[in-house]
């Protein structure tokens, strides 16, 4: 379990985190989303007990960060932003490193370090020095080292930043693995992220929190949820033909996708009544669905005042 209470982080006159509270509980993939600069990683540096608060308390597994620390390290991993430090190591020193600063000792430490080398294909690389390695391999290293003491709660600070696309789906692969027993937050700027590993969301901007929802229901907010699209050869006819139908709020053309997409009133569903009437009308068409909706657009609603008007 991972609990901020009313988290609170100053520089100077800057307030990055300002008042933040949340739980999540084993199971759960938390993600934080957020602009640059919104307090995200600021909040996770301050229940991995890097760094200390101005004001509030964070819980990991039930030991408070600040006075029961050594028991709280002891329950939680955590991958920082960017590559490991101690650039020159190879992974094979740092992870013996990070084995002897978690305490294993004997035959757990041995099965621990072949578990997480072999979890993570570094076999390889085992005697390149770090700054050697590619931006996927350096990352591997890092989420090693996060959970070569099986903890049971994790942090993961962008763990897919800078990673191509396979090297993404498969770190992905590994964090809904993980997630299984363990309470996972992690940060990232990649929406798709979220509907692929999250449980749950929170978008926080400016160091306060302005949403925390499950992935479903953020784009539930979405004005393209529940909307259907198609792709017709004659999108005028196609407009003409459910123009005034029950249900019909509006049209917008995506010129770029040849895609004509037909929103509904309130909670409506339209997409049988659709079909059947671009049928009835001899429309020709392709590819109808319904949409579930857009998280970059829900996300930049609640982030930018602007697009709140
Ligand atoms: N040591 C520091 N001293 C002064 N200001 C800082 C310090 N660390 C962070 N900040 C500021 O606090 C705010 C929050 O930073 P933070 O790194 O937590 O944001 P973030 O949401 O993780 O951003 P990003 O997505 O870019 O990583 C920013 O305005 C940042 O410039």
């Amino acid at each position: 379990m991972i609990e901020a209470t009313a988290l609170r982080k100053r520089y100077g006159r800057l307030v990055a985190v300002d008042g933040v509270s949340f739980k999540a509980e084993p199971g759960e993939v938390l993600g934080f989303l957020g602009p640059n600069g919104a307090g995200k990683s600021t909040t996770m540096k301050m229940i991995a007990g890097f760094l200390a608060p101005t004001e509030g308390t964070a819980r990991v597994c039930g030991h408070d960060v600040q006075s029961d620390a050594l028991a709280a390290r002891r329950a939680l991993g955590y991958l920082p932003e960017g590559a490991p430090g101690y650039a020159e190591m190879t992974p094979k020193r740092f992870l013996d490193f990070i084995a002897d600063l978690r305490g294993l000792r004997g035959p757990l430490r041995r099965q621990r370090l072949d578990f997480v080398i072999a979890r993570l294909n570094l076999d390889g690389v085992l005697a390149q020095s770090i700054e050697t390695l590619s931006k996927g391999f350096k990352r591997r290293v890092g989420l090693a080292a996060a959970i070569v003491h099986d903890p049971a709660a994790l942090i993961l600070d962008e763990p897919t930043d800078g990673l191509d696309p396979n090297q993404k789906h498969e770190v992905r692969g590994l964090i809904s693995e993980l997630a299984r027993e363990r309470t996972l937050l992690l940060s990232t700027h990649i929406l798709e992220e979220v509907e692929a590993v999250c449980t749950r969301a929170i978008i926080i901007a400016h160091g306060k929190i302005l949403a925390d929802a499950t992935p479903a229901a953020l784009l539930a907010r979405s004005r393209f949820h529940n909307a259907v699209s198609l792709n017709a050869d004659d999108s005028i006819a196609a407009r003409a033909a459910l123009d005034g139908m029950p249900g019909v709020s509006g049209f917008e053309q995506d010129e770029r996708e040849q895609r004509l997409y037909v929103f509904p009133q309130g909670q409506a569903k339209l997409v049988d009544a659709v079909a059947d009437r671009l049928r009835q009308r001899n429309v020709v068409y392709r590819g109808l669905r319904l949409e579930h909706g857009r998280l970059d657009e829900v996300f930049r609603r609640i982030t930018t005042p602007e697009a709140k008007a």
